[in-house]
């Protein structure tokens, strides 16, 4: 009986992806005026892949993370979710300023209707996971940047991870909208890092997205470049455990092809 339970749970592992796009398109208003800010873009990300989004500005990578997170709809194509919510980190972690750190970590599972002593649990193991133990009762404004994007990773964890079903305590899928342009230097090297170690510890895949070639290199395992507007997947990369030279080669030939993709739109 658990071997057969085992077996169908590693078989929708396998086939589950956490998103998959078809041919989607997305344009801001009509007519002439029209923005067409996506164009037939086919992406998947796998179960607990790391994936970088990589395009220069203006180019559609927010607007795609958007159409992921369900905060606008396609205008053509189809997305393939899998059950569990995505949630997003963005740029500035916006945190309840009245709420503590635990308590902005507790409110999705507050809203999801999670009792209050599985709540406090969870909040404190994911403080314990982003290295904030001992902080979960202070405010926002007591907490330096990085400390405030480390609490708002773990209110994504807390809201991407599901609660049901086989899939239950496994996150499934966090979307990141350059969540450490804002910090400085040390403190964005000291987060990837970090980053890496929780994405290896909780098994979420990730859609990352920057403009920093140096940075979907060492975070991701697969890099894909869009096009600038439209944007268009034009090429992947799988960079997975590249170092040294290798690592120095795929971010020369990453940044040479965005260099081309950002010249011939400027010609455009
Ligand atoms: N709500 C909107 N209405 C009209 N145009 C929009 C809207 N949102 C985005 N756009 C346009 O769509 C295009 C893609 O924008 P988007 O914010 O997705 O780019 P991006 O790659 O994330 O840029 P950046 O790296 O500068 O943040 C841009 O030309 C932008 O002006």
């Amino acid at each position: 009986m658990t071997a057969t339970v085992e077996a169908a749970r590693t078989v929708s592992e396998n086939v589950v992806r956490p998103v998959r796009f078809h041919q989607v398109g997305k344009a801001f208003g009509t007519g002439r005026k029209a923005v067409v800010a996506l164009d037939g873009v086919d992406l998947e990300v796998r179960a607990g892949e790391f994936v970088c989004l990589l395009g220069a500005s203006g180019c559609g990578k927010s607007t795609l993370l958007n159409l992921v997170a369900g905060l606008d709809a396609p205008t053509s194509g189809r997305i393939e979710l899998s059950s569990s919510r995505p949630a997003v980190v963005f740029q500035e972690a916006a945190l309840m300023p009245w709420l503590t750190a635990a308590g902005n970590i507790e409110l999705p599972l507050r809203m999801a209707g999670v009792p209050k002593a599985e709540r406090r649990a969870k909040a404190a193991e994911l403080l314990d996971l982003v290295r904030l133990s001992g902080l979960g009762d202070k405010r926002p404004h007591e907490l330096s940047g990085g400390m405030r994007q480390r609490v708002a990773l773990a209110r994504a964890l807390a809201s991407t991870t599901d609660n049901t079903g086989s899939g239950a305590g496994k996150p499934s899928l966090l979307l990141m909208d350059e969540p450490f342009s804002a910090l400085d230097a040390i403190t964005r090297d000291v987060l990837q890092g970090e980053l890496l170690r929780i994405w290896e510890a909780t098994g979420t895949a990730i859609l990352f997205v920057t403009h920093d070639v140096r940075e979907a290199v060492r975070l991701g395992q697969r890099v894909v470049l869009l096009s600038s507007r439209p944007g268009r997947v034009v090429r992947e990369w799988d960079v997975q455990g590249l170092a040294g030279a290798d690592e120095a080669g795929a971010i020369d030939e990453i940044n040479a092809e965005l260099r081309k993709v950002i010249s011939s739109h400027a010609a455009a």
